[in-house]
């Protein structure tokens, strides 16, 4: 499902390779997190992924493409077969839950009949029924994060990218949001987490991906956060 090959990236002016020949493959339906020290090159994976930075060396396989040498208008196309979610959310502030998960079916040229069925559906699975017409600020955080799972998911795709999606809330919401990033794994959809949080980690038990300076240092199924 995902294949990173020898993948070196250094960004524009920087010193040293923020990854330095990383080699991963990670199977259709697995759950992965990628954990390690601020600056140790996660983020940098999951930009890899999504195309929105291109490696210097190696080679990046996504849904069976290799997508380094993507042209740029399939990017956009590309990009509908993954889910992300963020540690900010990133909800539209002036649309509703409601309005924030139909958009993501809009940009796909999905019509309103079909956002009226399914966006309804997939509120309901995060949790959030009876909230679809409350706008970002009249949310939780965890609520904002539910509302970010559910755009993410509308779509059902086949990998879902969450860059440390309990970082703004408390243990309790973050256990919650888990167990829904769980469910949706469960569906069959691959999951891919980078975090701080240890103890999620622990208690989850998946695969643990750690990164120190741009290299792998550990790689383990059932993990903990060491
Ligand atoms: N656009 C950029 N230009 C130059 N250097 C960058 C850029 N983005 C990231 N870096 C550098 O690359 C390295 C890895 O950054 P990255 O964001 O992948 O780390 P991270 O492990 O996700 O960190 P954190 O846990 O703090 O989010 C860091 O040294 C960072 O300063």
């Amino acid at each position: 499902m995902i294949q990173l090959e020898n993948v070196t990236k250094t960004y524009p002016k920087a010193s040293r390779p923020s990854l330095d020949q990383v080699s991963c493959g990670i199977e259709k339906g697995e759950f992965v997190f990628f954990i390690g020290p601020s600056g140790s090159g996660k983020s940098t994976i999951i930009k890899l992924l999504l195309h929105e930075v291109t490696p210097n060396q190696g080679k990046v396989v996504v849904n069976g493409r290799e997508i380094t040498s993507m042209r740029s208008w399939k990017i956009p196309h590309f990009r509908r077969s993954i889910g992300c979610v963020f540690q900010d959310f990133r909800l539209l502030p002036n649309r509703t839950a409601y309005e924030n998960v139909a958009f993501a079916l809009e940009v796909i040229g999905k019509t309103k009949a079909v956002a009226r069925r399914v966006v309804p559906e997939v509120l309901e699975l995060v949790g959030l029924g009876g909230k679809e017409h409350r706008y970002p600020h009249e949310l939780s955080g965890g609520e904002q994060q539910r509302v970010a799972v559910a755009r993410a998911f509308v779509n059902r795709p086949l990998i879902l990218l969450a860059d440390e999606p309990t970082g703004n809330l408390d243990p309790d919401t973050s256990i919650e949001i888990m167990r829904l990033l769980d469910r949706i794994n469960r569906t069959g959809t691959t999951v891919v987490m980078v975090t701080h949080d240890s103890n999620i980690v622990n208690q989850m038990r998946r695969r643990v991906v750690e990164i120190e300076s741009g290299r792998i240092v550990r790689d383990q199924a059932r993990g903990v956060y060491g």
